[in-house]
C-alpha cells in the first residue's frame, strides 16, 4: 500500500500533559482507518495533527509529497479547504445559515460561484437524505438531520481524505448506522480515505483497519470488518 497520509514519530503534549508519545499512522488512498481507544489516550489530538490543524511538536505528517509542518499556515489552510473534510461530534453547522447555505460553504470559500456552490449543496443535501430541508435552519432540525448536513458539508468538496471525530457520538444507535453506512457507501464510490476517531468498538467495525491507541502510543493494531461495504 502506498500511504496517502503518513504521520511518522507523532509527538504533542498540551503544558506538561502528553497526548502522543510518538505514533506512527499511515491511511492508503480510499482505505478507512479508525483510531480507537479509551477517553484521554490522544484519538483527537491525533486527529487534529493529522489533518494540519494542530502542530505535532516532534515527527512529521505527509500527505502526498508534502511535509506539512513545512507548510505555511495559508498553505496548510488551503490543503485542508481543498484536500480534507472534517466531520466532528456535534456537526457545528452554522446557526444562522440554512442547511444548504451551510453546505455551500466551503465551496464558496474554495472560489466556486454562489450558484454553481447551492447546486451541489443541494446534491449532496439530497445524497444523505436531507434535500428537503435546503432551507431549514439547523435549530429546528433533529440531531439526525443535523449530523447528515455536516457530513454532506464534509464531504461536498469531495476531499480526498475525511476526518471524522466520533461523527455518530451524539446519535441514537440506529441514527448512528444509518450516517455510517452513508458516509461509507459515499467514500468508496469516490475512493475517500477516512480518519474514524472512535471510542465504540460498533463503529470501528465500518472500517478496514483498527488501530488502538493507549496513553499516547498504539497499544495494538488489527484488520476491522469493513461493515457497510
Ligand atoms: N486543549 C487541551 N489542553 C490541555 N490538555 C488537553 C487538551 N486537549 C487534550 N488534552 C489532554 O491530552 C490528552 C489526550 O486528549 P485527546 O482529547 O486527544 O484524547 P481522546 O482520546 O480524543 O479523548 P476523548 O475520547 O475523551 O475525546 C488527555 O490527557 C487530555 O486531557
Amino acid at each position: 500500500m502506498t500511504a496517502l497520509l503518513q504521520g511518522t514519530g507523532l509527538q504533542r503534549s498540551y503544558g506538561p500533559t502528553p497526548a502522543l508519545r510518538g505514533i506512527d499512522l499511515e491511511i492508503g488512498a480510499g482505505e478507512i482507518v479508525a483510531v480507537t481507544g479509551p477517553s484521554g489516550c490522544g484519538k483527537s489530538t491525533l486527529l487534529h495533527c493529522l489533518a494540519g490543524i494542530l502542530r505535532a511538536d516532534a515527527g512529521e505528517v505527509r500527505y502526498r509529497d508534502q511535509d506539512l509542518g513545512l507548510l505555511s499556515e495559508a498553505s496548510r489552510s488551503r490543503l485542508r479547504r481543498t484536500e480534507f473534510g472534517v466531520l466532528f461530534q456535534f456537526g457545528q453547522l452554522v446557526p444562522e445559515l440554512t442547511a444548504a447555505e451551510n453546505v455551500a460553504l466551503p465551496l464558496l470559500l474554495a472560489g466556486s460561484g454562489r450558484r454553481e456552490a447551492r447546486k451541489a449543496a443541494t446534491l449532496w443535501l439530497g445524497r444523505f437524505g436531507v434535500g428537503d430541508l435546503a432551507d431549514q435552519l439547523p435549530g429546528k432540525m433533529s440531531g439526525g438531520q443535523q449530523q447528515r448536513c455536516a457530513v454532506a458539508r464534509a464531504l461536498v468538496t469531495e476531499p480526498k481524505v475525511l476526518f471524522a471525530d466520533e461523527p455518530t457520538g451524539a446519535l441514537d444507535v440506529l441514527t448512528g448506522e444509518q450516517v455510517l453506512t452513508e458516509i461509507v457507501h459515499i467514500a468508496r464510490q469516490q475512493g475517500t480515505s477516512v480518519l474514524l476517531v472512535t471510542h465504540d468498538a460498533q463503529v470501528a467495525a465500518y472500517a478496514d483497519r483498527e488501530i488502538a491507541l493507549r496513553d499516547g502510543v498504539v497499544d495494538h493494531s488489527g484488520l476491522g470488518l469493513g461493515i457497510g461495504s
